[in-house]
């Protein structure tokens, strides 16, 4: 039967594929094809794990003191015959017959199918051997992990003649999960939870993969193998199709293909306003590897590398100076001497480090990850990982044009302790023989209170980035993250374009450098307006780049600044600069 579920759409395109569900824990789970060849080595490895756990319970169970209650016993026999049933290793089995999937994978979409049947039954006491299974299946793919050798070497679908696309259906993605999934065979992901700039949302647009975020129920209604068409634009997701439905969207992909092919040809072209102003289009970067396509793409330098993503699945382990320098290094280097604004760590909040938050790090309980001890704060209040990270990042400049980047400051104390901090580390590398050269020192404006008293820290600094999505959120009290207020998250709200014309005209006066580096800066519905207030540095996902620029080269940033007041005047600003700022567009097509 074909219906649909409705989410917010964060990440353009259209997808079609196989619904793969994942449970949220288990994203990171292995997820790669076997070649022909490798299905029965595959299958004989599911065996060993399996047998590899049998023969532990049974040791458990042959070990138990005799005073030990019986119904620990009786657990065990339940696991013991969890893992012996067919439905389990057999199907499992079976997935890795049919589709080719590795071990691990193959065990964890069983275990989507058995936990669904077993949700649905009557008996209290059946419906709650499901944590058993998932135990049961736990065990296995650790048994799995730690086999010596390891599995098959990955196959891409084409190399066996599977074609059916992939789509991931969870509950919640982390992140550090997504990060994994730069590499995975999936082509698109719907989940339960999350906003248009949730972080997972963010690198789902930088990976330009079609996704629907806080669908609420997705990963309940949506079964293993579902046929189902994302569409990233509507933010919805149409599950077993009919044939028509199927063919219209095939032809959308087809041209939205088309268009991502014409706007490529747009990468040599300068970003240049119809009346000669130069247009920056900086990326946004994740990992040192992200670099190569910013080139790619055309962008003119690095406006924000977000170094926490280094920081993620290190099963919280920091990485050290060396480790740092090198990547930050391999940024530099990879743009050939275009600047690269790194930013220091911004752990916190939707970004925990991997799936312990920063508090449970420390052992805390925090009430607001949003608004605890994140980002400078946390830098702040660990002074010798600031310090590391600080001295790889100077090291780097060495290198190539190094910026450096502050995220949620909101004291001139905490500025002046920066400051000094930068003072001791240029110290240290001098003591110690490194070469650096000079390094820009600029804040991100996202929280309210360093838009209001910009002037004052602009004292201190070389150049400021506004991270609209945090902006957007401490101004309007909404959590970024939370689909259940996700309609008040209003990027077009009159405080939000206070703060943000009044930040770059201000900086703008006092001749300091000033960008955008949140999401409005990718999106080219806010093109012509960031260009009317003043802009002229966006920082952006790569694959955004191409689309922003083709706005750019269609603007007159003169006659869209005339228009401006009547916007930010307005009280509805969108309906406004619909008009305005359409009637003051130029006329040129490219
Ligand atoms: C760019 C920003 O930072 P983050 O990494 O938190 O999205 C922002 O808040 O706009």
């Amino acid at each position: 039967m074909s219906f649909q579920v409705f989410g917010i759409a964060v990440s353009r395109g259209v997808a079609i594929g196989r619904a793969v569900l994942v449970a949220s824990s288990r994203v990171d789970v292995a997820h790669y094809f076997v070649a022909p060849d490798q299905i029965e080595p595959e299958i004989a490895r599911l065996l060993r794990g399996r047998d590899a756990v049998v023969r532990e319970l049974e040791t458990l169970k042959d070990e138990l003191p005799d005073d030990a209650p019986h119904e620990l016993a009786a657990l065990l026999d339940v696991h013991l015959m969890l893992l012996h049933d067919e439905a389990l290793t057999g199907s499992a089995s079976q997935w890795i017959v049919d589709r080719h999937y590795n071990a691990e994978w193959a065990l964890s979409a069983q275990l989507e199918v058995l936990a669904r049947q077993f949700d649905e039954m009557e008996d209290d006491y059946l419906r709650e051997r499901k944590a058993d299974l998932e135990q049961v299946v736990e065990r296995v793919l650790g048994a799995l992990t730690h086999e010596e050798g390891g599995g098959a070497v990955p196959v891409t679908a084409r190399d066996f003649g599977g074609e059916d696309p992939l789509l991931l259906v969870a509950a919640d993605i982390s992140p550090a999960d997504m990060i994994q999934f730069k590499r995975s065979v999936f082509r698109g992901f719907i989940t339960d939870i999350g906003g248009k700039t949730s972080h997972t949302a963010i690198v789902a647009r930088s990976m330009d993969i079609p996704a629907v975020v806080g669908t609420r129920e997705a990963s309940r209604l949506i079964r293993q193998d579902d046929w189902v068409i994302i569409d990233g634009d509507a933010g919805t997701v149409i599950v077993n199709p009919s044939p028509i439905v199927l063919e219209e969207y095939r032809f959308r992909q087809r041209q939205s293909e088309l268009e991502r092919a014409r706007l490529a040809r747009l990468r040599h072209t300068p970003a240049v306003t119809l009346d000669g102003e130069h247009i920056e289009l900086h990326a946004n970067i994740e990992m040192p590897a992200d670099a190569e396509a910013a080139v790619g793409a055309g962008a003119t330098g690095v406006g924000l590398f977000r170094s926490e993503f280094l920081f993620m699945n290190r099963d919280g382990e920091l990485p050290s100076e060396e480790e740092q320098f090198m990547a930050y290094k391999a940024a530099v280097e990879a743009m050939k001497g275009m600047p690269v604004t790194i930013r220091t760590v911004d752990i916190g909040a939707d970004k925990p480090l991997d799936r312990l938050s920063v508090s449970e790090l420390r052992h805390e309980h925090v009430l607001n990850p949003a608004m605890g001890l994140r980002a400078i704060r946390w830098s702040l209040a660990e002074p010798s990982m600031f310090r590391q990270q600080l001295r790889a990042i100077y090291r780097a400049s060495a290198f190539g044009k190094v910026r450096l980047l502050i995220p949620m400051v909101a004291h001139l104390a905490e500025v002046r302790q920066i400051i000094d901090t930068l003072r001791k580390v240029q110290q240290q590398l001098t003591d110690a023989g490194h070469a650096y050269t000079r390094v820009e020192l600029g804040v991100m404006i996202e929280i309210p209170a360093a838009a209001v008293m910009l002037p004052l820290l602009l004292r201190h600094v070389d150049f400021v980035s506004i991270g609209t999505n945090d902006l957007i959120q401490y101004t309007l009290a909404i959590d970024r993250a939370d689909e259940a207020v996700a309609h008040l998250y209003d990027p077009w709200h009159p405080a939000v374009l206070q703060l943000i014309a009044q930040s770059i005209a201000q900086a703008r006066a006092a001749g300091k450098g000033v960008s955008v580096c949140g999401e409005m800066a990718g999106d080219p519905d806010f093109t012509e307006l960031l260009l009317a207030m003043g802009l002229r540095s966006f920082s952006m996902h790569p694959s955004q780049i191409p689309a922003v620029k083709q706005r750019v080269l269609r603007s007159d940033a003169q006659r869209l600044a005339a228009a401006l007041p009547r916007v930010l005047d307005s009280e509805e600003p969108f309906a406004v600069a619909e008009k305005e700022l359409a009637a003051a567009r130029g006329g040129a097509l490219h």
